[in-house]
């Protein structure tokens, strides 16, 4: 097999010409050209998400020539900082390698710094003066607000964007990062204080998991291709597993975790966006407001999650650790409150009331603090009818989707072993990514996302009402948890988390045989 690109190739990995081309298609690059300024405004600018993953992105995006020629990067947070002290947050995070130089500090050029606080007026107003300044001197201007900030100055600042910083010589588009509320009444308020504010088509919901590669490949998977159509029902699936593992704790972040927990954190929202592409019927058309019309759709026919129904976990340190990380358990890190029953890992089950689905469960399970770093889903197909195989040997076919690692979808199914004469053997189809695409470096998933902002393309998005479902499903369980500080189960760290998420899994008709054998790679 084609080795995959090592990190160091992937960040050398410039794009050019027709990886270009791909990646901007659909984009109105000519107007792009034309006499505008893009503002990409970041408020909160000197916090961990930006200095990670946003500034990382822009660069990124600015050295592939993936951005409007007149484009500035403006930040805006409460430190007092110059373009000097804000390059030294984010700069080690951008990978920038060897004749990279020049260009990278042509990219700092292009930084604006403001230095502002969240609720009064005269910051904003002089935030907004200083993009109005520049932006009179072009036809138009365009302004994306990015809310890389904590939930609780969400409301201030949307008021003060909206008031006091609006851009009147072109388009406006806000981006938020989640959480977008803590429960269904949050969310709620959230959302109508947003809607006073700003259009559906002004918000950009992020979930990065929206941006990935083999998340948006579902929807060709499912309806570019006959073959898995006639399957994708009760008829033939016998149960669906989808699955976020990560191989890290809290890292000494646990205090901000635990407001949150694994279901908030990852179920409530990415794992619940795979499984809506995965559970929904086809949309009319690719139209966002078509495709999420059928998530939605789909959501509301789920009951709410049970405890019943659900594994919770929580992880112990592993005093055979390779770091300290490894060796603390949740409850030990300083910054988690003592006692506290919040969950790091949590397996439940959904079941989807509608004719394609009636009886399947869809299991959902996610954790940190694991084996190793996996997200994917399996989708368990019932054993043929009448089986005429000798031994009763058949197993199950199952379609796994690997969203990352090592990007791959394969078929595991039955085959006569060569030269028997009924003699059977479990095989796959394989459709690993760096082989069949060898040299190809995936965008990142906030590349994506970026490109989508500046489209004003919103299929990679979650819009309100969706949210609403998603918290209505998972509210009375987080809700039953905290108010009945229901014990999670503890697990080691580098585990595969609690046996009893797999005793669920097997009660509700996910079979493991630990049989099938994958030969490797290339063989
Ligand atoms: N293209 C590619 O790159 C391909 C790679 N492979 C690799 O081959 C290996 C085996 O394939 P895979 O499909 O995982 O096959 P298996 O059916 O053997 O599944 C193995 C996985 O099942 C889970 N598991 C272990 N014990 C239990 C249990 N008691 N109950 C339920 N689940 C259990 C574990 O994952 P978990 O902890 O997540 O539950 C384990 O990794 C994998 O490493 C896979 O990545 C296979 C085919 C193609
Ligand atoms: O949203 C989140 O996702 C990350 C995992 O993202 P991935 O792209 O690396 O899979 C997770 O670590 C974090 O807790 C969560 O908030």
């Amino acid at each position: 097999m084609a080795a995959l690109p090592t990190e160091e190739e992937k960040d050398a990995h410039v794009l050019k010409g027709a990886e270009q081309d791909k990646l901007l298609e659909g984009i109105p690059k000519d107007e792009w050209e034309k006499d505008s300024l893009y503002s990409l405004i970041i408020l909160g600018a000197s916090g961990d998400l930006a200095k990670k993953k946003i500034y990382p992105t822009l660069w990124s995006l600015y050295r592939d020539n993936l951005l409007p020629s007149n484009t500035i990067f403006v930040g805006y947070a409460r430190s007092k900082l110059s373009i000097a002290d804000l390059r030294k947050l984010f700069e080690p995070n951008c990978k920038i390698i060897e004749g990279q130089e020049a260009q990278f500090d042509a990219f700092i050029k292009q930084n604006v710094y403001i230095a502002g606080s969240y609720d009064k007026e005269e910051d904003f107003k002089k935030l907004h003066d200083e993009l109005d300044e520049r932006e009179s001197k072009v036809k138009a201007g365009h302004r994306v607000f990015y809310l890389s900030l904590p939930p609780f100055v969400f409301d201030t600042a949307t008021q003060h964007i909206r008031e006091n910083c609006w851009g009147t010589r072109g388009w406006n588009r806000v981006v938020l990062e989640k959480p977008f509320g803590h429960d269904l009444e949050s969310s709620r308020k959230l959302s109508s204080h947003l809607k006073k504010l700003f259009s559906e088509e002004e918000i950009y919901r992020i979930d990065h998991y929206l941006g990935k590669e083999l998340v948006q490949n579902l929807l060709t998977l499912r309806f570019a291709n006959r073959i898995f159509s006639p399957a994708w029902n009760n008829h033939h699936v016998a149960s669906v597993l989808i699955s976020f593992k990560e191989p890290i704790g809290t890292q000494g972040r646990g205090g901000y975790f635990d407001e949150y927990g694994i279901i908030r954190d990852i179920i409530q929202n990415h794992l619940m966006q795979i499984f809506c592409l995965a559970a929904m019927e086809k949309p009319v058309s690719l139209d966002a407001e078509d495709i999420r019309d059928e998530k939605v759709r789909v959501l509301r026919r789920i009951a709410p999650a049970t405890i019943e129904n659900s594994v919770l976990g929580q992880y112990l340190g592993n005093p055979n650790g390779k770091n300290e990380d490894e060796k603390t358990g949740y409850l030990e890190d300083p910054t988690v409150p003592k006692g506290s029953v919040t969950p790091t890992f949590a397996a439940l089950v959904l079941k989807i009331d509608n004719e394609r689905w009636e009886g399947v469960p869809w299991i959902l399970r996610a954790g940190k603090a694991l084996n190793e770093r996996k997200a994917e889903i399996r989708v368990q197909f019932k054993n043929p009818d009448g089986d005429i195989m000798p031994g009763n040997a058949t197993k199950r076919d199952e379609l796994v989707i690997r969203f990352q690692p090592n990007e791959a979808i394969y078929l595991k199914m039955m085959t006569k072993t060569p030269n028997s004469h009924f003699g059977m053997e479990e095989t796959e189809l394989d459709l690993t990514y760096s082989k069949r695409y060898e040299g190809v470096v995936l965008a990142e998933a906030y590349q994506l996302l970026f490109l989508e902002i500046l489209r004003g393309r919103q299929i990679h998005f979650v819009r309100n009402d969706e949210l609403e479902q998603t918290w209505r499903i998972f509210t009375p369980l987080l809700h039953q948890i905290e108010n009945e500080k229901i014990k999670p189960i503890d697990y080691e760290f580098g585990s595969r988390g609690p046996r009893e998420a797999d005793k669920l899994l097997a009660e509700n008709n996910f079979v493991y045989t630990g049989t099938y054998k994958w030969p490797g790679p290339g063989k």
